[in-house]
């Protein structure tokens, strides 16, 4: 069982999620908590998801001096996750000491990974922040600074993932958010693909929200998903 696609919880009320969630089988999707949800609900909605046997990315994107940054980390150890980012724009001695801070944590490490260029930012919007470079070549520089620092892989948009694979390491895991079915609104995403072709491009796993959250019937969105990348 290792399903592909993390569904982004991005809702503001929790009974709404608790409705989605009552639906769902951990073999069908992972969960994906981020800051809205963390910051209204907290740790305790997060240990309520791992308590049903689900796998929960806590997508916090820590990015901070290295030492804050590695404790960070430990709590969300604690919190029993699966899978942790960070933002690589903190370099490399930041992701490092959290990554060395988890190994010596013991078993249950989560997965760390580190986020490059967001997905809703393209070439203009990294030229306002002072990178002149394309979006691509920004995140194979992260990326290759990730891998180095010894993380486990990053996020990035499924666009840039076979440069990736080719050019950092085969076995980096891929996480995309970005991901749009076709026809679904594209929002404030701009670097984004379908399922399918962000699995043929070799994504590890789909981020997806609002594309399922926002359905008329997100289980079978969901299921449909699933059924276009098996
Ligand atoms: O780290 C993330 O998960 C993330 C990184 C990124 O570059 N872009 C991005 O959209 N995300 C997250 O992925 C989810 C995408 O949601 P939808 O656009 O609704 O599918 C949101 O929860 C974002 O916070």
């Amino acid at each position: 069982m290792d399903p592909k696609v993390l569904v982004a919880l991005d809702f503001a009320q929790q009974d709404k999620a608790n409705q989605f969630i009552q639906r769902l089988d951990p073999s069908l999707c992972r969960l994906k908590v981020g800051k809205e949800m963390f910051t209204h609900f907290g740790p305790s909605f997060v240990k309520g998801l791992i308590d049903k046997n689900f796998d929960v990315f806590l997508d916090l994107k820590f990015h901070d001096i290295p030492n804050t940054v590695a404790k960070a980390c430990l709590a969300a150890a604690d919190l029993g996750v699966w899978m942790v980012n960070v933002h690589a724009s903190g370099g490399p001695k930041m992701m490092e000491q959290a990554q060395l801070a988890l190994q010596s944590n013991g078993t249950n490490k989560p997965l760390l990974i580190a986020v490059t260029v967001l997905t809703s930012m393209d070439q203009q919007q990294l030229s306002a922040i002072g990178i002149n470079s394309t979006p691509e070549e920004h995140v194979l520089r992260l990326a290759k600074l990730t891998h180095a620092s010894g993380l486990d892989g990053v996020v990035c948009s499924a666009q840039e993932a076979s440069l990736l694979k080719s050019k950092v390491a085969a076995d980096f895991t891929l996480v995309t958010p970005g991901i749009r079915p076709e026809g679904s609104d594209k929002g404030d995403q701009m670097r984004i693909m379908t399922p399918k072709q962000a699995i043929d491009a070799g994504s590890d796993y789909l981020v997806i929200g609002r594309p399922i959250t926002q359905s008329s019937n997100p289980i079978q969105t969901l299921i449909d998903i699933n059924q276009s990348i098996l």
